[in-house]
């Protein structure tokens, strides 16, 4: 290996390993080595085996320098054990994607402050460095420093990291501002079954966007004679459609109102955001969004997002199905109200904090401790809404909880057209999980869990869900194939490990 490239790996390795809060010494126990050793390594100054390299890999649990990181990462679990201690929850992916997006109406530079260190965000960051940002990790942080080009180069966009993300689909509002004719690729994402772009489509029109998609691609064109000449009214009171128009309006100069729009948590990141780039939103938090905007932003900013209110769900969930006493920090109450009211009906003790923000300034946050004790089915089905209504992307943990229960809780996830389907894994870990339709299931309780082999399911949630239950099933159980839990969740399984789970990540090497 040259020179050069072993300085590079090696600063990988210390970034990785400061990130996973290792000193020198504590790396050099994990690979058997001394601590000399690794400091040469991290200067550049060792010749690595491959060997070498795939040991610190799996030290690390870091993709940057495992050998073979495109062999897919797998989990095996050792549960049955009860969890305790403390955990914070991380800030949230769906704000940090529409951050990024909304970085793009910046001329300045945007530092986006203790940002969840995910693989949606490498994604975008890796789109966003094909098209010419420059974009750094700060050291010893978790805060992403990203200065834009002069002019953004579309042209050699890196179609495979956009293709695994459905955020590309959140560059048409800003990149309107920016070029009349332009190219994305499709949008990916969870493999959710069908679900459109169409609500996008029709509330971008309004600002002279018109799509037409044709070979694995967007062609947009922009006629900017077109402005809003009225409200728009959603079609669907959606996350992204609403953060879309968003983008659009931010740079619209005239005044956009946005009506049946979200008022999901990630919305209001965004909104914070806008309006301390100057722009004016009224309406925060509400359906109705009106928004005026300023043609050209140019402003060095820093913000910092808020918690995710689907980690604080996961982890609750986590503290139930292990039946463990644990203190969930910074939880984003607002976010996880209608939650705790079903949960409170099920029987389910905590407690909770006094309130305190979030660094965003805005956001409130709770801690909650986990109280173990026995749970019943609630009466009536379990079902999500649009904020505020319990969150569609928490109603997969009811799935594990009803498990625990006594007696049959109905699920109804209206939403996707086959999230529901992903929850009957949970059988192979002895859940009695029916599945009526593809929207409902029967969940029956309470369950004796056993440990299983099991492939993730191409989507976030419910991989989550079938990990937390391999927590709660005594004996060894194996997650395959993790890469979307990845996709959402920061160092998870070391996290999980810190409260006294025994989760390891290997690779079929
Ligand atoms: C990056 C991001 O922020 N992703 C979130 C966002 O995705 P996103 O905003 O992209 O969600 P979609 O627009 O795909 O909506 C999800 C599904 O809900 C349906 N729908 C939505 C709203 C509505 O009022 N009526 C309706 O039927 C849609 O048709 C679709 O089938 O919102 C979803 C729903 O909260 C979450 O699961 C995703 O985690
Ligand atoms: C469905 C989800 O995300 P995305 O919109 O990124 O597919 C999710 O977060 O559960």
């Amino acid at each position: 290996m040259t020179e050069s490239y072993l300085s590079r790996i090696g600063a990988l390795i210390r970034d990785a390993r400061r990130h996973k809060d290792l000193t020198q010494a504590e790396l050099a126990a994990l690979l058997n080595t001394s601590q000399s050793a690794v400091a040469r390594i991290e200067q550049g100054k060792q010749n690595l085996s491959l060997e070498m390299l795939a040991r610190i890999g799996e030290s690390l649990d870091s993709e940057i320098v495992s050998v073979g990181s495109s062999l897919p990462q797998n989990l095996r679990i050792n549960g049955g054990k009860r969890l305790s201690g403390e955990i914070d929850v991380r800030t949230s992916k769906n704000a940090a994607v529409a951050l990024l997006c909304a970085a793009l109406l910046n001329k300045g530079r945007t530092t986006l402050r203790n940002l969840a260190r995910i693989e949606e965000v490498n994604r975008i960051v890796e789109v966003l460095t094909s098209i010419g940002f420059k974009i750094r990790w700060l050291p010893d942080s978790s805060d992403l420093e990203i200065n834009p080009p002069a002019t953004i180069n579309l042209g050699s966009i890196d179609e495979a990291a956009a293709r695994r993300t459905r955020t590309i689909i959140m560059f048409l509002g800003p990149l309107m501002h920016e070029l009349d004719e332009f190219e994305l690729p499709y949008a990916g994402g969870c493999d959710l079954g069908t679900r459109t772009v169409e609500p996008h489509m029709v509330a971008l029109r309004h600002f002279g966007i018109d799509v037409t998609a044709t070979m694995g691609s967007y062609h947009v064109t922009i006629d900017r004679e077109k402005a809003p000449q009225r409200p728009i009214v959603l079609t669907e009171r959606g996350d992204t459609v609403t953060e879309n128009v968003l983008l659009a309006a931010a740079r619209h100069p005239g005044t956009t109102v946005i009506r049946n729009a979200s008022s999901n948590y990630m919305v209001q990141d965004l909104c914070v955001f806008l309006q301390q780039l100057g722009v004016t939103i009224e309406g925060l938090g509400t359906t109705t969004l009106t928004v005026t905007g300023v043609e050209s932003i140019n402003q060095d900013i820093e913000y910092s997002p808020s918690e995710d209110p689907i980690e604080a769900m996961s982890l609750l969930a986590a503290g139930v199905v292990t039946g463990s006493e644990i203190t969930i920090k910074r939880v984003p109450i607002e976010f996880m109200e209608i939650e705790l009211a079903v949960l409170d009906t099920m029987g389910l003790r905590y407690e909770l904090s006094e309130e305190y923000l979030s660094a965003n300034g805005h956001t409130r946050l709770v801690d909650l401790r986990t109280i173990p004790g026995p749970l019943k089915a609630p009466l009536d089905k379990i079902h999500p809404l649009p904020f505020p209504g319990l969150n569609i992307d928490n109603l997969p943990f009811f799935a594990i909880i009803a498990a625990m229960a006594e007696g049959s809780t109905l699920i109804h996830d209206w939403v996707y057209e086959n999230r529901a389907i992903y929850l009957t894994e949970l059988t192979t870990l002895g859940a009695k999980v029916h599945l009526m339709d593809p929207h409902r299931v029967m969940v029956e309780g309470p369950t004796k869990w056993r440990a299983g082999e099991i492939m993730c399911p191409p989507a976030l949630r419910p991989g989550v869900v079938i990990l937390l239950a391999m927590l709660a099933a005594p004996g060894e159980s194996v997650l395959r194939n993790v890469y979307v839990i990845h996709r959402g969740y920061e160092d998870l399984a070391t996290r999980l490990n810190n409260l006294g789970a025994d989760i390891q990540t290997f690779r079929d090497i």
